[in-house]
């Protein structure tokens, strides 16, 4: 095959732009732009995907499913950046950790949505916890986070920079979701097993990028409370050989612990999500805790790992 030609609609934008400069680095791949002048012509936006062998969508959910409407080739291959498709059952949702088959699903479809980035970490971290029967799925379930402000795309991102010169922004610490409707919850509750939605309470920081997804676990709750110990072992073993998931040992978890401040932007630049047990057995307590950059594995990132699986590229080219 010829070097695959990839199109990212949306290039501009907060995301379009993070994978435009990983790839814009590689000799493997090559890059077509839309005219700037043209950006949002959604007919000149279906003729360029048309061209390519993959389309990558970095765009508010209506412009993603506008344009997918429009596309007539039959081989070309699309990857929604967006919310608009993570739970169609026409698409493959491009987590490719999250169970045993989901690499080949996502290698052999035309379609693949990438997911979000609150549930990036949360299904990292909980269907491995789910699906082994450690946490029942009736168990309910709540989630904090906390993300970068680059999460929420240019107008967060301006939002934020007008509060540069101030001593405290308006909202170093803003908790936001709070009719609990969150575009998340959809894909987070379908893919994680559990048998009611999660509350989720998502929070923005005065800080460009960094995420924190935080599952407090109130063990002595449960019939047959797992130790710390075991749902570490569980998330180990569910990402043994996993390059982008690292489940920390106990010991350097207990280390962190003591250091009182689990740091938010450790993961910023990589493509990795990082998981932690934090658990006192004495008291059946635990909270498991993924961390991940919510440009890089929470979006960017993933979505340069999904295209590499869909063309048949190594999986790790172009990311650390
Ligand atoms: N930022 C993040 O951390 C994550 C974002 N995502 C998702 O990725 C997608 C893009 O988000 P993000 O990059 O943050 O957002 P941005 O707002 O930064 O970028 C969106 C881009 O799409 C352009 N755009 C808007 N409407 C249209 C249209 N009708 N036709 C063509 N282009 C259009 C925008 O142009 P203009 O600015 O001129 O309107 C902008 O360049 C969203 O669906 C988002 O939910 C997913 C995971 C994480
Ligand atoms: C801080 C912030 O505002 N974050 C965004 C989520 C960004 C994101 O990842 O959205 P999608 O994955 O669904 O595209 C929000 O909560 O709406």
């Amino acid at each position: 095959m010829d070097q695959p030609r990839v199109f990212i609609d949306g290039e501009a934008g907060t995301t379009g732009l993070q994978i435009y400069t990983r790839l814009a680095q590689r000799q493997d791949v090559t890059v077509v732009s839309i005219d700037p002048t043209k950006r949002k012509d959604v007919a000149e936006r279906a003729r360029m995907i048309d061209s390519v062998d993959i389309a990558i969508l970095c765009l508010p959910d209506a412009a993603a499913q506008e344009v997918v409407s429009l596309v007539s080739a039959p081989t070309v291959k699309i990857l929604d950046a967006s919310t608009a498709h993570r739970t169609d059952p026409d698409w493959v949702y491009g987590f490719p950790e999250m169970q045993t088959d989901q690499r080949q699903a996502i290698a052999k479809a035309h379609r693949v949505s990438n997911p979000g980035c609150y549930p990036t970490g949360f299904l990292a971290a909980m269907k491995p916890l789910v699906s082994t029967g450690i946490i029942p799925a009736s168990f309910p379930v709540t989630l904090n986070a906390i993300s970068g402000y680059s999460g929420g795309g240019r107008k967060l991102i301006e939002t934020y920079a007008t509060y540069e010169d101030a001593t405290e922004p308006d909202y170093p610490y803003g908790v936001y979701g709070l009719s609990f409707g969150h575009k998340h919850v959809q894909e987070m509750t379908h893919y994680s097993g559990l048998s009611h939605a999660p509350m989720f309470l998502p929070a923005v920081g005065a800080f460009e990028k960094g995420m924190l997804v935080q599952i407090p676990l109130p063990l002595w709750t449960l019939e047959q409370p797992p130790t710390g110990e075991r749902l570490w072992e569980t998330l180990a073993n569910y990402y043994t050989d996993e390059p982008f998931i690292q489940v920390h040992n106990l010991s350097d978890t207990n280390q962190l612990r003591d250091l009182k401040f689990l740091d938010t932007k450790a993961a910023n630049g990589t493509n990795q999500v990082e998981l932690f047990v934090f658990a006192n057995d004495a008291t059946q307590e635990a909270l498991v805790a993924a961390r991940l950059d919510n440009l890089g594995k929470g979006a960017s990132g993933a979505a340069v790992q999904n295209m590499n699986i869909m063309l048949g590229l190594p999986e790790k080219t172009g990311l650390v």
